[in-house]
């Protein structure tokens, strides 16, 4: 069945939602955590499930390098390959390319590049991308784009969006319309109102089953996102599920849903949790500070992950961060991605009651307290 997109309510510019795909329905607002080369770092398949989450990306970048896009297609495909059997998303490699390959030489058929993992030389285009995309098995594929690091000058911004949209088109031209898989276009137009209303009108007119807000996160800051998130989500196409790529701490993500966001992913949460960091209600604890060695309190009360709740302390966990033991990552990790999908659920039933706003001020007022 092709992708559908059940918008329940609104509140405000914020949305409540349902995507659904071949492989399971996806409830919106959505958190998506990384599994780039196949797996959610330190996390059993079930355990992210329990978490809340719905849906786990996957990065084309990284799985064709190694262990091969053609291998894990032999092997019955990515859901199978790595054990998740719901939604998957993939990027389409462009951004990897560009902040971690070495030697890269772009031009309009496509980037050249040499892998990072062992130095030997590759290849990507729009074209390329659809097909490793596809040999992964996603449920949704983006298009492959240019992310242009900011700050930039407008023309490069300009020129760079244009040759996205080049790639979007050639991107849906390959990709087709198969009954089971989804497309997803990627805005661009750096901070530009006017080029994002051209990137979003030229993505319409080609027709995706959803649409990314791109080239944001990228060291703009929170200030410049948001103002851009005031007017691009409202130039995507209501009717269709909104994606911010690569966001976000946990008030860029309050703050891209009440501006109409749908979809999320960011790396923080899972990369975070295995450097000692803790995301709680009233902000982060660094467990790797030396005050926690002697307190007794969970992490965060009322959590029911297995580091609050399963009786460990913060103690427990300042001790197996600083002697880098194994379990201190992977608690960690299960914190955060509860957080996330706890901090989700929450906005998801504050859409549906109509009382967003009430609950934006009891999550900043939270937040103020401190305490950490
Ligand atoms: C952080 N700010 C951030 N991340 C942007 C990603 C990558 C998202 C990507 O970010 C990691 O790759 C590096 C994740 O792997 C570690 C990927 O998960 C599979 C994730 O794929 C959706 C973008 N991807 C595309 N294709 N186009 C974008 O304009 C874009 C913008 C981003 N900003």
């Amino acid at each position: 069945m092709a992708l559908t997109f059940d918008l329940k309510a609104t509140d405000g510019a914020a949305r409540l939602g349902e995507v659904g795909t071949a492989r399971g329905v996806v409830r919106t607002p959505a958190f998506m955590p990384v599994g780039t080369a196949g797996t959610v770092k330190g996390m059993l398949p079930g355990q992210v499930r329990g978490t809340g989450a719905d849906i786990v990306l996957g990065n084309t970048y990284h799985l064709m390098l190694r262990p091969g896009a053609e291998r894990v297609a032999r092997l019955g495909g990515l859901h199978r390959f790595s054990g998740w059997e719901g939604p998957i998303l993939t990027d389409s490699g462009g951004f990897q390319v560009m902040s971690l390959a070495g030697l890269r030489k772009i031009t309009e058929e496509g980037v050249r590049f040499a892998s990072h993992v062992d130095g030997t030389r590759h290849f990507l285009s729009p074209e390329r991308s659809m097909e490793i995309q596809a040999l992964l098995g996603s449920d949704i594929a983006m298009c492959f784009d240019e992310c242009p690091a900011l700050p930039a000058g407008r023309d490069r911004i300009a020129a760079s969006m244009e040759m996205s949209m080049r790639w979007a088109a050639r991107s849906r031209e390959a990709f087709g319309h198969p009954g089971d898989r989804a497309l997803f276009g990627i805005q661009q137009g750096g901070l530009e109102e006017d080029l994002r209303r051209e990137s979003a009108e030229r993505l319409r007119e080609i027709g995706f089953e959803g649409y990314a807000v791109g080239g944001l996160a990228v060291g703009e800051g929170q200030e410049a996102m948001f103002g851009v998130l005031d007017h691009a989500p409202a130039q995507l196409p209501a009717n269709r599920p909104r994606y911010l790529m690569g966001v976000g701490k946990p008030d860029d993500v309050v703050g891209a849903v009440k501006r109409g966001i749908d979809m999320m992913d960011c790396v923080l949460p899972t990369r975070s949790g295995r450097t000692g960091q803790g995301w709680t209600a009233r902000g982060m604890v660094n467990l790797r500070n030396a005050r926690h060695r002697d307190d007794p309190r969970p992490l965060e009360e009322g959590c029911p992950c297995p580091a609050c709740a399963g009786g460990y302390s913060r103690a427990f966990l300042h001790h197996v961060v600083r002697s880098k033991e194994m379990i201190g990552g992977m608690l960690l990790t299960w914190h955060n991605l509860t957080y996330y999908g706890r901090l989700m659920a929450a906005m998801r039933g504050a859409i549906g009651a109509g009382r967003f706003a009430d609950w934006e001020r009891g999550f900043h007022a939270r937040r103020a307290e401190g305490d950490l």
